[in-house]
């Protein structure tokens, strides 16, 4: 193996710790960041997913409210669980998990969240600010991307980064991001003619697809930086991402797991945004 690692679980346990401190502070001035989880239906890896993010709630210290509602809760009476958390001075933060059963429009359901309060970053008011560089919540998965590369202290400016996948909650906000901070981006996806050239040239690729081995050793230039933003299941079951790692690692520079890369990552910027839209109430 040439790659070093970048290790979502112990980034995380790092910035979990930052975390706590602040909740810590914020509590003795009388506030206690709160967030509200609302979970529609019994899809498993939901309920597990979700049960998660409560878990890490507890552990810094943060308030929670976990609300799960059977599948045949109608869209109306959702939105209405969105406004009372809305109107709910102890909620700071409103996660609905995604995906929402398809008789219910999951667009309609996100815009009724106050943007305040969309810790997740999907209201189209997060997504304007993010473009134009204003302030407002950051998607938590490409977010806790770019919390990585800043942790192995990578310079963006100048660098070609190709993010594989164009899903508004990662591959345009990631994209987004990282031209932020002065990289030259491409997008790539399902019509790219030919991903592996694209893939050949870049410094940093991120692969958020939902598909496993989309990115192989043959497609990454020694030393590149590979993100790994997939969640799939191989023929054993088990959890992989999009990377074909075993592979990757040995010409990639750095790369990050599956588990225990972006997973963790997502869950620890959920807990700064909902802190942060809380030490903004506070102030
Ligand atoms: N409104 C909304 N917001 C979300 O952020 C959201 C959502 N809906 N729907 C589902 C996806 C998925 N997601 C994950 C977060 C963490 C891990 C995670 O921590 N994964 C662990 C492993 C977990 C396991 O073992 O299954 C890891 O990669 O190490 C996975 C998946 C957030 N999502």
């Amino acid at each position: 193996m040439t790659a070093q690692l970048i290790d979502g679980n112990a980034l995380s346990k790092q910035l979990r710790t930052d975390v706590a401190a602040r909740v810590t502070a914020l509590k003795a001035k009388g506030v206690t960041p709160g967030l509200a989880v609302i979970l529609v239906g019994d899809n498993p890896a939901s309920q597990v997913y979700v049960r998660n993010k409560v878990k890490a709630c507890e552990d810094t210290g943060m308030h929670s409210v976990l609300e799960t509602w059977p599948t045949t809760m109608t869209e109306a009476e959702l939105l209405a669980r969105v406004d009372a958390m809305n109107n709910d001075a102890s909620i700071h933060g409103i996660l609905v998990q995604l995906p929402l059963p398809a008789h219910m429009n999951a667009q309609r359901v996100i815009e009724a969240i106050s943007p305040e309060k969309d810790v997740d970053g999907f209201h189209i008011a997060s997504a304007g600010a993010l473009m134009t560089g204003l302030p407002g919540f950051w998607p938590c998965t490409p977010y806790g991307c770019m919390k990585m590369l800043e942790s192995i202290g990578y310079e963006l400016k100048g660098k070609h980064a190709v993010v594989i996948g164009r899903s508004n909650i990662v591959g345009k906000p990631m994209a987004m991001m990282l031209l932020q901070q002065n990289a030259t981006v491409t997008i790539c996806h399902s019509a790219t003619k030919d991903l592996k050239a694209m893939t050949l040239q870049a410094d940093v690729i991120v692969a958020a697809v939902g598909k496993r081995n989309v990115l192989t050793a043959d497609m990454v230039k020694p030393g590149a930086v590979v993100l790994d933003v997939g969640m799939n299941r191989n023929d054993e079951g088990k959890l992989c991402g999009d990377v074909d790692f075993a592979g990757v690692k040995e010409v990639a520079g750095w790369i990050t797991p599956v588990p225990g890369g972006v997973g963790p990552m997502t869950i620890t910027m959920l807990m700064v945004n909902t802190l942060e839209s809380a030490e903004r109430r506070a102030a």
